[in-house]
């Protein structure tokens, strides 16, 4: 009997084995046909990401300013990179190309497993749809007061005359600050100061988390990742959150149900616009979004939210330190347009800073936060040329395009004026897309852009920006690094100096 049982088995695990190799036969005879670094059977490239320092795995992934695709394999996942415009665009086109790619967002997956971010499908749609309203214009121009209230907690807290070493830090308080009150409520404050540093310290950790998965293909799966005690320590941490934002999601539907402003208590002539992210999950007509859901779309719009602004804000700032004439022409239009009072910026201020958004296209154009895009493979497809495997990733290199001659003259030199209507003028539009484009762009663009633009008109009447000694002169010799957003590999600061005290000089 046993005997009979051991065949049984080892005839199993034979075919088992059969069929795997002679899949593998073919994979990775796809695999090779598309250009790109050699790499071993089954282990692909990810020994080489384990001996690079963390810059030169960006510019492993990315290569170096080649045009054409190029291909990297993370264990058996065929991932290729898209590096122009024009194949972006074919990319983006294609239906079949439309989902995330499971490997990218296996992190975020695990935190918030129905988020927009990472959903496909009818659900996405669902959404999408629930959401869009919380990003009109005239709710956005409802939040710039919290921008402003939190560029100005930022000026409050701004040593002046020394490299600020917990920069970053800083700046992910005020974006979180400023996410808390779009997000939940109007009345986050002193109430809400330790759930807002729970919140930064879960950042950070989700941060590391995901970095160390990207690059560590053995990490990929949640129940591997879960036994490791970084996968323990986020599951602990997450469900923290999750308790924070439950209570704050029952006290406001509450309150809403109270002042009779609930979805289903609406009377005929009753017209309430929400005001916050959660309201308008809470009030919107229609459809039902179930409170795990709600709960999801909160981490992860906390996700894609408060760290990318915070680190475009930095990438801004080192800029105006290392460009005194563009930060000149900033400094000149925001006292045009405040004629020296320190009064709270309003929307209607933010249409007239037309050089100062020019200016943070550019730097979003050399410094694209999130730096590349990728999608799933399903099914064995032919694509530009080359047939790739059944669960490969196309990844998407908005940095290249960012950086392409093609369509950038003299591309690493800072100009805002790219952006002039007259210079933008059929431009290709995947030659430029820091917030993606297309139907899967970022819903949160325009509420980025409009804090980004607060935070700058609040900051730079009270401080002029000046460089460290950390010896880089310009910006494009500054080393990258992937870490979820783009950074500055060694970390990043500059000095804030009173204006007051620059203009006396
Ligand atoms: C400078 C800041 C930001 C940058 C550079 C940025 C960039 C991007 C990019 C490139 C995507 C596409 C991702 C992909 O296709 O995989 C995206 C998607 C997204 N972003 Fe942003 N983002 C920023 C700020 C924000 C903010 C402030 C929010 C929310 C308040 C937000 C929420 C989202 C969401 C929910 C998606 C997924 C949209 C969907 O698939 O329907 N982002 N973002």
């Amino acid at each position: 009997m046993a005997t009979a049982v051991i065949i049984v088995l080892v005839t199993a695990v034979a075919a088992l084995l059969a069929k795997w190799a002679l899949w593998y036969r073919r994979h990775r005879a796809l695999e090779q046909a598309i250009p790109g670094p050699p790499s071993l059977p089954v282990l692909g490239n990810a020994l080489d990401f384990l001996g690079l320092a963390n810059e030169d795995r960006l510019k492993f992934i990315l290569g170096q300013g080649d045009r054409k695709m190029r291909r990297l394999t993370l264990l058996t996942t065929v991932v290729v990179m898209v590096n122009n415009a024009e194949d972006i665009e074919h990319v983006l086109r294609r239906k079949d190309l439309a989902d995330k790619s499971r490997f990218f967002y296996a992190s975020l997956h695990m935190v918030a497993k129905n988020g927009l971010i990472q959903l496909s499908g009818p659900l996405w749609r669902e959404h999408r749809k629930a959401l869009q309203p919380a990003f009109s214009l005239s709710i956005l121009e409802h939040f710039v007061d919290y921008f402003a209230e939190e560029a100005e907690g930022f000026v409050r807290r701004v040593k002046p005359w020394c490299a600020d070493d917990n920069l970053l830090d800083n700046l992910r308080r005020v974006t979180c600050g400023a996410f808390m009150k779009t997000t939940l409520s109007e009345k986050v404050g002193a109430d809400f100061e330790e759930e807002i540093l729970d919140l930064i310290r879960f950042l950070e950790l989700f941060l590391k988390c995901s970095t160390e998965r990207f690059f560590n293909p053995l990490l990929w799966s949640d129940w591997v990742f879960g036994l490791t005690a970084r996968g323990r320590l986020i599951k602990k941490t997450r469900a923290k959150i999750d308790h924070h934002a439950r209570v704050v999601l029952d006290k406001r539907r509450e309150e809403l149900r109270q002042r009779g402003e609930l979805r289903g208590d609406f009377t005929k002539d009753f017209v309430k616009r929400p005001t916050t992210l959660v309201d308008t999950l809470l009030l919107a007509p229609g459809y039902r979004m179930p409170d795990e859901d709600v709960l999801d779309e909160f981490k992860t719009f906390f996700a894609a939210g408060v760290d990318t602004t915070a680190a475009t804000i930095i990438w801004l700032l080192k800029a105006l330190s290392l460009h005194p004439d563009i930060q000149d022409k900033v400094y000149a239009e925001i006292q045009t347009v405040f004629q020296g009072s320190d009064r709270r910026v309003t929307p209607s201020d933010l249409n007239r800073l037309e050089y100062t958004e020019r200016f943070i296209k550019e730097t979003l154009r050399l410094f694209p936060t999130v730096p590349f895009l990728t999608r799933q493979v399903h099914e064995e497809t032919e694509f530009l040329g080359h047939t790739l495997p059944a669960d490969s990733a196309v990844a998407i290199n908005i940095l290249g395009a960012h950086r392409d001659a093609a369509h950038w003259p003299d591309p690493l030199k800072f100009d805002p004026d790219r952006f002039l209507p007259e210079n933008s003028e059929g431009r290709h539009p995947c030659a430029y897309m820091p917030f993606s484009t297309g139907y899967r762009n970022c819903i949160g663009g325009k509420y980025a852009l409009m804090n980004m633009t607060t935070f700058l008109a609040t900051t730079l009447r009270h401080y002029r920006v000046d460089p460290v000694a950390d010896g880089y002169m310009h910006l494009v010799d500054i080393p990258l690094c992937f870490d979820i957003a783009l950074r500055a590999a060694g970390g990043m600061t500059v000095n804030f100096t009173p204006r007051r005290a620059a203009e006396g000089a």
